[in-house]
């Protein structure tokens, strides 16, 4: 990648015009991306919508088609040894080395790497202590994913790539993982993780990438997400009828709630002491712009004008 097409020169990952096609599908389609040091990025999408595809070019476990990649300022498709040892990786679970104990694991990954962690404090880090010598083919699917994680930063990544790291595991489970993920984040490494679950992706990201057939269709901070326009404010309520009929319920989309049920109250004679019936104001939740974000595009307008909430006209 050459300076003049390199806008964040010191970006863990740069990704522009990404493109891979396996035969006639373009999984991933001109794809463009940018990771801060120090930034967990989340990125979300539909199954088949090239997050694998893509995280798998930028591990340099995949070639790409087209398009620049810079990762820690070096080219997967070209790295070696050194840039390996700065970047970390826990995939799907890998069920080799399956008659390895659990402080063996970790013991032979950590040889791998210049400046490992102690095994024994990276095993307690990740709850696993009172599993030291159990095999790995005696842990459960969250012990699993567990120890995975354990080997994936092992070495001290610079950059951490997490895909789908919570997959099966209990509340309690996803709980601790993401204490422990926030506690590398707080230490400064970068984490690029794919995800399916809205309230991970909420919890631990700083920014979230919402990919759709193989491109990047909203970037930016969980409560930002879709940009104003996604983000107005529900405003619901039952209009009384006029001549004794059953209330009608109603909903608006507004960007000033506040003053809309102030205005809504006095055009209903809603005295100080009156309530408006069944009054409630919803802000859309992640999963709902996300929803809006990865549904069929509308036919005039951004794609959030697909919002699943909507209002119906007053
Ligand atoms: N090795 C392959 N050969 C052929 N097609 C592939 C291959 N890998 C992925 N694809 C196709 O490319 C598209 C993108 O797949 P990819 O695995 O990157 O999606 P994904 O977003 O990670 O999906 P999921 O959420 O299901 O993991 C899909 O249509 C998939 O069927």
């Amino acid at each position: 990648m050459t300076s003049s097409d390199s806008p964040a020169t010191d970006a863990a990952v740069v990704v522009r015009g990404l493109r891979k096609s396996y035969g006639s599908k373009h999984a991933v389609d001109g794809l463009d991306l940018t990771v801060e040091r120090g930034e967990v990025v989340a990125i979300l999408g539909p199954n088949g919508a090239g997050k694998t595809t893509t995280v798998e070019i930028l591990e340099g476990f995949r070639d790409r088609d087209a398009g620049e990649v810079s990762v820690l300022g070096v080219d997967p498709a070209t790295a070696g040894r050194s840039w390996r040892a700065r970047i970390g990786v826990v995939l799907q679970t890998m069920n080799d080395q399956a008659e390895l104990t659990v402080g063996e694991l970790v013991r032979h990954f950590a040889r791998y790497y210049p400046d490992p962690r102690d095994p024994a404090e990276l095993i307690e880090a990740v709850g696993l202590t009172d599993k030291i010598g159990t095999r790995t083919r005696q842990l459960s699917g969250g012990q699993r994913r567990r120890l995975d994680v354990a080997l994936g930063i092992v070495g001290h990544p610079e950059l951490l790539f997490l895909d789908e790291p919570t997959t099966g595991f209990d509340p309690q489970a996803r709980r601790s993982f993401w204490d422990l993920v926030a506690g590398l984040r707080d230490a400064g490494t970068t984490i690029l993780l794919t995800t399916h679950y809205l309230d991970e992706a909420e919890q631990l990201a700083d920014r979230v990438a919402v990919v759709r057939d193989g491109r990047l269709v909203a970037l930016g901070a969980p409560h930002e997400l879709g940009g104003p326009e996604a983000r107005r404010a529900v405003v619901r309520w039952s209009e009384p009828a006029a001549e004794g009929g059953p209330p009608r319920p109603r909903q608006e989309r507004t960007a000033t709630p506040t003053a809309f049920v102030r205005a809504l109250a006095a055009r209903l004679g809603a005295g100080p002491g009156d309530e408006i019936p069944d009054l409630q104001v919803v802000r859309p939740s992640l999963e709902d712009v996300y929803l809006g974000l990865i549904g069929e595009p509308a036919a005039t307008g951004p794609v959030m004008a697909t919002a699943a909430l909507d209002g119906e006209p007053s």
